[in-house]
């Protein structure tokens, strides 16, 4: 990345990518929207819309979409991932010839790879065959549809060369999207994934039909189990309680936006996985991710009953009830970060 007016291009015309698009064109770069609908690509070039992922919002002038990755990764010095989890290393594999030698890649995934276990940076640096230095995140409270309003928010971007994060934020700071820096890009990533699957959490508890001392409960025990993973993986403390960690926690857990969050109250109300996954639309990455999230935590010998919890409900089928006796029949304890539940 130059210090030049930077050329961006965004992989994944979804809710977030075209969110994520417009604020770096609302921060004055020249923007290149992929996708791989062609509908969606039309309209935003035409009616400055993309109604299927952001109905009724006007998109900024400055974003020019497009469905060929050839015209999208021209040129541009910062290509930003904004596709599902699970597909972005295919995607990137595919990609890797046309990334440029010198481009800061950026993921504004929240995810863990199934089957690798990896965070988002992990996979992009596999895929791609770059450097971690030229790799950074962007997490936060980011509800995309608050943000495509312009509603004011900020972010942290992460990254392990200082430098290169602070170029990223300078790159999509704007009078509604303050970003932060800091380097500890494990705990980022992993307060983004997780929260998702605390999310899930909070919006089963509701569906079930229980009140805020439940989800206050969830939502705080989901923090520290956030907070026992990232710390047993080297993230720092300080992470957890900041924007990506606590914020993000509660934008999410607290928001009828969140997919995550909807879904959980869907499985809550006595749904199926899959009636929940067509009644929520987007994608909720922690259906998948609580998996991953588990198995990453099994192997590093922290305890997380409510992912557990959450994989048992959506993947097990155990009845929410039985979830709920499990979590308060555990043993005393004190309360804190212990490694075990
Ligand atoms: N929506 C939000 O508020 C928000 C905020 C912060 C982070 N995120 C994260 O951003 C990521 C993307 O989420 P989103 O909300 O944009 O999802 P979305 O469901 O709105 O969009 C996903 C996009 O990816 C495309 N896609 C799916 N499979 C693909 C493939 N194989 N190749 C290329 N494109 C493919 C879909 O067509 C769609 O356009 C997720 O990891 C999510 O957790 C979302
Ligand atoms: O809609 P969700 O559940 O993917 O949450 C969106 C964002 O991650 C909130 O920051």
């Amino acid at each position: 990345m130059s210090a030049a007016p930077t050329v961006a291009a965004v992989l994944g015309s979804g809710s977030w990518g075209t969110t994520f698009a417009s604020v770096l064109a609302d921060a004055g770069c020249e923007v290149r929207l992929w996708g791989r609908d062609a509908d969606v690509a039309d309209q935003v070039n035409t009616e400055r819309r993309n109604d299927k992922r952001l109905p009724g919002i006007e998109l900024p002038a400055g974003i020019r979409a497009t469905t060929d990755p050839r015209a999208a990764l021209d040129r541009a010095d910062l290509v930003v991932v904004a596709v599902p989890s699970q597909v972005a290393r295919a995607t990137l594999t595919e990609l890797r010839p046309l990334v440029g030698p010198d481009a800061v890649v950026v993921s504004l995934m929240k995810g863990v790879e199934l089957g690798t276990d990896r965070r988002m940076s992990e996979v992009v640096v596999e895929a791609l065959g770059i450097a971690p230095e030229r790799v950074a995140v962007v997490s936060g409270p980011n509800l995309a549809r608050e943000i495509a309003h312009r509603q004011p928010t900020a972010t942290v971007v992460s990254c392990i060369d200082e430098d290169v994060a602070r170029r990223v934020a300078a790159a999509c700071s704007s009078s509604y999207f303050r970003p932060y820096t800091n380097t500890d890009v494990v705990g980022v990533e992993l307060c983004g994934a997780v929260k998702n699957v605390i999310a899930l959490a909070v919006g089963i508890a509701q569906g079930r039909g229980f009140g805020y001392n439940t989800t206050a409960t969830v939502i705080t025990r989901g923090l520290v189990e956030i907070t026992r993973l990232g710390r047993a993986l080297g993230a720092d403390a300080e992470t957890f309680s900041g924007l990506a960690g606590m914020g993000d926690l509660v934008a999410t857990c607290s928001s009828p936006l969140s997919r995550n969050h909807t879904l959980g109250k869907h499985i809550g109300q006595g749904m199926s996985l899959d009636e929940a996954v067509a009644a929520t639309g987007g994608t909720a990455e922690g259906v998948k991710s609580c998996r991953s999230v588990l198995e990453l935590a099994r192997s590093t010998g922290v305890d997380v009953p409510i992912t557990a919890g959450v994989v048992a409900v959506l993947h097990e089928g155990m009845p929410v009830d039985e979830m709920a006796r499990g979590l308060l029949s555990r043993p005393q304890k004190a309360e804190g970060l212990s490694a075990e539940g």
